[in-house]
């Protein structure tokens, strides 16, 4: 169907279009037209993609001035699907409408998965994959092969990078999944993985995974070749701020400091064995000397000695100096800092020459490694860890602790007097130091490229981040560097950067909270309404048991035996009633597992066996992958199906849940508010953090982040226009205005003044009223003009 937006003239590739897909399109376009930050919360149903992509290509076609569109996906499986339902779309769009393709669309994604050198999958894990391919790839090992031709290299890339014809790297314009881009890598014999980076500067569409927009060390890849222009658009951003911290956490632990220690003094020998080294490193000296190092310096500086080698020594060396820049670009180190951060000043005299730099570093790594032993931090200058928290783990005895940035820096230079503004430049230095030395396979040197980041990071940012610190009695386990402050990434890399940003979910309530938390002011701030025949989604809160006594998971399960029995028999009854599958929430593992535990004692799980088969999540994520699979598949066979997961757990945050849609979800009992971990030291340090700069109180974030991760099981509930599925949310403390309003603005009208404080009896009663109902199914032609629309009720509307 082809209708218009104010004067955009839209081509919808099917003959009913949703009244969520229109509105969203009228808000998408508004943000196209505008510049700014859209925060759009859609229902599920409503086809999101399809109504992004469809308005876009118009909107192209119309305004081909129009930045590059971003979509940004959570995994490779999400990446294919988008890039498959656009060349769904364009192919319509030729059949009925007679418009030609003129866009080019890709996916981006890892080495692993878009590599086309069966060698390399011999490697088991991704990070051995990772490494080899660097191996085989680096400008070193190339030279060697040059000389001694048994050396291994990778054909493919050998290929791309020697390829005369730059026809070879172009493709026609098209949609081309990842799949596409190898079998026609494979066919032209080169690289797809830097192939496809080629691509970006020329592709109109790009699927990429979140992390690309989001970390500053993959900037390189995927941002730096975007200008203010594009459109970033990213899916499933109810976990925005979370993404945006992750990305700038770094982890340190012993084996990686003790790593690194043994790597710098490799390194420092391997300087003052080689007299011929000398030379370079003066060189090095007199450009640090002239000043700032940027990328772009380093690369000149490089080529220069490149080609001094050339002359000097061998003519076919000329081939490799083209390519300098690719292989560089993507085994350069890269900076942890946030481009705004960086700073643009000559390296600190004190680290100039590599060995004074490599002796501080062996000592701030020495230090870091000595650290968090209990016995010896502890003995520190009075004062410094004012601000400790400690907790002790019950089950394995670690203790965690956590000091602020500043803290550490304090220590590091009155301590071992090292001078802290100077840290800031050592993933810089280091670089430099491995370009003198002609090391390209970074990898080699990760824990130092680790170490040097977090140092950067520690001594650059005072406020917004925490060290987390793990130990047992006698060791260290780990050294967290945590970001607390979601906005600083979310600033320096979406906001600034970019003009247009749309961020968009199904459950994104209260839209206002994550304009206050990532600090913007939206242009746009809207959830959509969900339209539907009937009332197929129905929801109950359960707040007392059958003998009135309330129930909650606000208690130990031991505390409050009444409140697990009658947990366990409204699961029993509704066993009997609910037909496929039933999914329960809880809040802990802990609380699974004795609740669990306390029903088989009352002979409660044998009686839900007589109906359904139960399945557990466990706490690894393979296994638990196992679990969801199996459980479908008792569904599928008619056996019917309990699984009990955590509504924060692995298979929550892992995508397990979008694929548990249809029949695996005709019943979901949320079991218990799943409040983050109060007595973890991180919650405990961010929930501070918030009060202090955003004045948001303690409550508040933890109801909204609980309700977050409630609202992504009722997401799944319809996946379809005539879907149905009941949800309960058994905990008396969910009957709270602070809760409530919390819901995700589409899923509210589903909750009924009238079944906010209902007994697990009535619960039962109304899931047998509901299955009854939702027996009679609906047909599409008396959906039309309700839930879907034609192109005449469409004009209607718009009249009316
Ligand atoms: N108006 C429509 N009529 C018929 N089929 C449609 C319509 N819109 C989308 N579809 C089809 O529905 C499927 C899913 O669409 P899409 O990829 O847009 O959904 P999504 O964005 O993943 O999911 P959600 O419904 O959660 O927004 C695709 O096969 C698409 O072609």
């Amino acid at each position: 169907m082809q209708f218009l937006i104010d004067n955009l003239v839209v081509y919808f590739p099917f003959p009913f279009i949703y009244p969520e897909q229109y509105e969203y399109m009228k808000n998408l376009k508004q943000t196209f037209d505008q510049k700014g930050i859209s925060t759009l919360e859609i229902p599920p149903t409503s086809r999101k993609s399809t109504a992004l992509l469809s308005l876009y290509l118009s909107y192209k076609k119309q305004y081909p001035e129009i930045g590059k569109l971003i979509y940004c996906t959570r995994n490779i499986y999400q990446t294919q699907q988008i890039l498959e339902e656009l060349k769904l779309i364009i192919q319509i769009r030729k059949k009925e409408f007679h418009q030609e393709n003129d866009i080019l669309a890709i996916g981006v994604s890892s080495r692993r998965n878009l590599c086309v050198n069966q060698e390399l999958f011999q490697e088991n894990d991704a990070q051995s994959f990772e490494n080899r391919c660097l191996n085989l790839t680096c400008l070193q090992n190339r030279k060697k092969y040059s000389q001694d031709q048994t050396t291994s290299v990778c054909s493919f890339y050998e290929n791309f990078i020697r390829q005369e014809n730059e026809d070879l790297f172009e493709l026609p314009k098209g949609v081309y999944s990842i799949e596409d881009v190898r079998k026609i890598a494979t066919q032209r014999k080169i690289c797809s993985y830097f192939w496809t980076h080629r691509l970006i500067s020329k592709a109109d569409i790009l699927v990429v995974n979140y992390r690309y927009i989001l970390d500053p060390k993959l900037d390189s890849i995927v941002c730096d070749k975007l200008d203010q222009n594009a459109i970033i658009f990213y899916d499933d951003a109810h976990n925005i701020d979370e993404d945006c911290t992750e990305v700038t956490s770094i982890h340190l632990d012993l084996e990686i400091l003790r790593n690194a220690s043994k790597k710098v003094k490799e390194i420092r020998t391997k300087i003052e064995l080689e007299d011929d080294l000398k030379e370079d490193f003066e060189k090095e000296y007199e450009f640090l000397l002239e000043g700032i190092i940027k990328k772009q310096e380093i690369l000149k500086f490089e080529s220069k000695q490149e080609k001094q080698m050339d002359i000097e020594e061998n003519q076919e060396e000329k081939e490799h100096i083209k390519d300098i820049e690719n292989t560089i670009a993507d085994n350069f180190m890269p900076d942890p800092l946030f481009p705004g951060d960086i700073v643009e000043e000559p390296v600190p005299g004190s680290i100039r020459r590599p060995l004074h730099y490599l002796h501080n570093l062996y000592r701030v790594i020495d230090y870091l490694k000595n650290k968090c032993h209990p016995g010896k931090s502890n003995t520190g200058r009075k004062g410094l860890f004012i601000n400790e928290r400690i907790k002790k783990g019950e089950a394995n005895q670690t203790s965690v602790k956590s000091i602020r940035t500043y803290q550490l820096t304090d220590e590091l230079f009155s301590k071992i007097q090292v001078p802290i503004y100077p840290l800031r430049f050592y993933p810089k230095r280091f670089q430099l130091l491995l370009r003198t030395l002609k090391v390209n396979n970074k990898k080699l040197f990760s824990s130092i490229e680790l170490v040097t980041n977090f140092l950067s990071l520690v001594s650059t940012y005072d406020q917004g981040f925490e060290i987390i610190i793990e130990y047992d009695q006698n060791t260290t386990r780990s050294l967290q560097l945590v970001c607390l402050d979601a906005s600083l990434c979310f600033g320096r890399q979406l906001s600034s950067k970019f003009d247009r940003v749309i961020l968009t979910s199904s459950h994104f309530s209260p839209l206002d909270f994550y304009a206050k938390i990532l600090r913007f002011k939206p242009l746009i701030s809207k959830s959509i309404p969900m339209v539907l025949m009937r009332k197929s989604i129905f929801a109950m809160i359960a707040t007392k048991g059958n003998d009135q006594s309330s129930i909650t998971t606000k208690f130990d399960v031991l505390q409050d035996p009444t409140a697990v029995r009658n947990y366990g028999n409204l699961l029993v009854d509704l066993a009997e009633i609910v037909p496929d599958g039933i999914i329960c929430c809880f809040p802990s593992f802990k609380y699974m597992e004795n609740i669990v535990h306390i029903w088989n004692q009352f002979g409660l799980l044998n009686k839900i066996l007589e109906h359904k088969l139960i399945f557990s999540e466990t706490e690894d994520l393979l296994s638990s992958s196992f679990v969801v699979e199996n459980f479908k598949h008792a569904c599928d066979i008619g056996r019917g199906g309990v699984l009990l997961c955590l509504t924060r757990g692995r298979i929550a945050r892992n995508g397990g849940v979008e694929n548990l849609t249809n029949h695996y979800s005709r019943c979901t009992i949320l079991f218990g508010v799943p409040y983050a971990d109060t007595q973890s030291v991180h919650v405990k340090d961010k929930l501070e953090y918030l009060g202090d700069f955003y004045q948001i109180k303690e409550v508040d974030y933890l109801n909204f982040d609980a309700m977050r991760n409630v609202s992504h099981f009722l997401s799944n509930i319809v996946s379809r226009k005539n879907d149905y599925g009941f949800v309960i949310f058994a905990d008396k403390r969910f009957n709270r205005k602070d809760k409530l309003d919390l819901l995700p603005v589409w899923f509210s009208p589903f909750l009924s003044e009238n079944f906010l404080n209902l007994s697990t009896d009535h619960c039962k009663q109304y899931s047998l009223q509901f299955f009854r109902e939702m027996s009679v199914q609906i047909t599409q032609v008396e959906q039309i003009g309700k839930s879907i629309l034609s192109q005449s009720n469409l004009e209607k509307q718009k009249k009316i």
